[in-house]
């Protein structure tokens, strides 16, 4: 974990430009094993999702329980207040009332407030033939407007299963993105809706995510969410 490092006025450019920005690999090998590993261990998880079931794709993803595995937990906290940061301004410019506290701790109290007291964070599981159909993680009203996504597994241990965006413009076509991510590489992105500068002021774009088809070996990945569920 490296959060010291990080550009944050590069990343937020990143994230004004195309909704999303890579914070650099925050995850090193070791603890991407220690992951991987562990994913088989029931206790660590409080649900555990078959996306084929619900017509999410196919594959599945499991939400960790309280407490968090340490470098999830950790992660979770050091990032926040940076994206706080960059999720005030992003209110401010899409005149939105909410306005995020600089800790996470005190962030996860607004959620509670609101009936929101499950944990979001999760491991997503992948073999040959599985997909994730663009979606976005909402789970309440209370909606943090950046998460963060880290690839676990190394680039040769699979094909395809690249992480994708589309981006909804007002009135105009949908445009996509495919993000590059090396092992242990995190890139935070848009949950939902972000501003965008136009001519005549700012207008919002709505961002979806998912991952391609994996046409070979097996991926995991794990992602940050901010806010908690209902
Ligand atoms: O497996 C992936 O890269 C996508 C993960 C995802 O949907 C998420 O982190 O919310
Ligand atoms: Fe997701």
């Amino acid at each position: 974990m490296n959060v010291a490092a990080i550009d944050w006025t590069s990343v937020e450019a990143g994230l004004d430009a195309t909704g999303f920005a890579s914070l650099g690999v925050l995850i090193e090998a070791d603890a991407r094993a220690g992951l991987i590993g562990a994913y088989g261990e029931s206790d660590l998880y409080r649900s555990h999702v078959h996306m084929a079931r619900h017509g999410f794709g196919r594959g599945e993803y499991k939400y960790f329980r309280y407490p968090l595995p340490g470098p999830i937990a950790a992660l979770r906290e050091a990032l926040y207040p940076a994206c706080a940061d960059i999720a005030n301004r992003w209110a401010e410019r899409m005149r939105t009332e909410m306005r995020y506290p600089p800790d996470h701790a005190e962030f996860i109290a607004t959620c509670h407030a609101a009936g929101q007291t499950r944990p979001t964070p999760l491991m997503l599981s992948y073999k040959s033939g599985d997909y994730n159909c663009l979606h976005q993680d909402l789970y309440g009203g209370i909606v943090f407007p950046l998460q963060v996504v880290i690839l676990l597994s190394e680039a040769d241990d699979f094909d395809g299963g690249e992480f994708v965006m589309t981006e909804q413009r007002p009135r105009m076509q949908s445009r996509p993105h495919v993000v590059p991510l090396r092992a242990g590489e995190a890139v935070v992105f848009a949950v939902n809706e972000r501003p965008v500068k136009g001519a005549r002021g700012e207008y919002r774009v709505k961002m979806r995510h998912g991952v391609s088809t994996l046409t070979r070996g097996a991926r995991f990945a794990t992602g940050i969410i901010f806010h908690e569920a209902t």
